[in-house]
């Protein structure tokens, strides 16, 4: 892990790098940095569909690699879920070069033995936004239907469940002071563990709560939709990590969610998120380097053939759009 003291002024960064950038984390509500690692370059990344949330943070490990930062409701957190732009964050991250994405998320547990501050890396997804959200890179004149029914990247999905029990504090026994990582694999028995995505910004109702548990929902945010569709089409292998910080409102037991619990569980377990955050780092930056575990392999090229339009019949600025995420994969007419 790369410890980096000094602080850097931002603003004070070269706007340009043109190094490869394999990895990048998108940082959720109280994550908008990476403070262990050296910030070498901050670029504003303009893409055929408006600017990311934020400039992209882009640093150096101790071993060299680099990885690219971005905070999801901008540096400040001053954009609602629903008004996140998603297709720029990952059109801007697919053109810096980057083959993963770790997501972080705050959500709130729909289970009892989800407790707050417990890290959760969920396998599916359920869809509960509302249609206003631009969810595709393709548009009328140009169609093509990416596969999601793993909606999450497998070999992320392992690398990621292997590497953080290893650091060593979420160790899967339950006190009220441990935070337990759960995963299909090592602690859910193979069953699926399942975010649901609202469209918010108001939390849920308790019957709505409750419909969401009976659905087998896991835990709930308004952030992994459409990041991971468009990682998706974009050919970018996505994981995303959540972490618990309420009972959402279906536990009567407990007090209905509120920021303030929100923000009062993820100050206290920022710590564990950083360190989180660190060591993926430094495994997936390797796993990228050696191509060990053939990352984002198996998608590469998927969105060739997923095209139902003919490219002839294309228009000229259609393809050139199309050309930002996919250069060659089709003729310019
Ligand atoms: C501040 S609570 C609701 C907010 O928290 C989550 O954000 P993120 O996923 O970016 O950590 C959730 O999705 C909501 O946007
Ligand atoms: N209960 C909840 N519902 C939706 N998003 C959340 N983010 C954190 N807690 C949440």
């Amino acid at each position: 892990m790369s410890v980096h003291r000094e602080k850097v002024e931002l603003s004070s960064l070269p706007h340009t790098f043109d190094g490869p950038v394999p990895l990048a984390i998108i940082g959720g509500t109280g994550l908008y940095d990476l403070p262990n690692l050296k910030p070498i370059a901050r670029l504003t990344v303009s893409t055929p569909w408006g600017f990311p949330s934020a400039p992209i943070t882009i640093s150096q490990t101790e071993k060299g690699d680099h990885v690219a930062f971005l905070a999801r409701h901008g540096s400040h957190h001053d954009l609602l879920p629903s008004d996140v732009p998603s297709r720029a964050n990952i059109a801007a991250l697919k053109k810096i070069g980057v083959k993963a994405i770790i997501a972080f998320s705050a959500v709130g547990s729909l289970q009892q033995e989800i407790k707050p501050r417990d890290f959760v890396v969920p396998t599916q997804i359920i869809d509960r936004t509302k249609g206003i959200r631009p969810a595709t890179f393709f548009e009328k004149g140009f169609v093509a239907h990416a596969m999601f029914g793993e909606p999450f990247d497998l070999k992320l999905n392992k690398i990621v469940t292997d590497a953080i029990p290893l650091l060593g504090f979420l160790e899967g026994f339950d006190t009220d002071a441990t935070p337990v990582l759960h995963s299909k694999e090592h602690t859910n028995k193979g069953e699926d563990l399942t975010v649901v995505c609202m469209e918010g910004p108001q939390f849920s109702t308790r019957a709505e709560s409750r419909i969401y548990r009976s659905w087998g929902g896991s835990v709930i945010n308004m952030s992994v939709l459409p990041e991971a569709k468009l990682a998706r089409e974009a050919e970018i292998a996505y994981q995303m990590i959540c972490m618990s910080t309420d009972y959402d409102s279906w536990n009567e037991s407990e007090e209905p969610v509120t920021v303030e619990t929100v923000v009062g569980n993820l100050k206290a377990n920022s710590a564990n998120a950083t360190r989180v955050a660190a060591t993926l780092v430094d495994v997936i930056s390797e796993e990228l380097r050696t191509g060990a575990a053939g990352l984002s392999k198996d998608l590469e090229g998927t969105m060739k053939y997923a095209v139902s339009t003919s490219p002839h019949g294309v228009k000229k600025e259609l393809l050139e759009k199309m050309h930002y995420l996919f250069p060659g994969y089709w003729p310019l007419n």
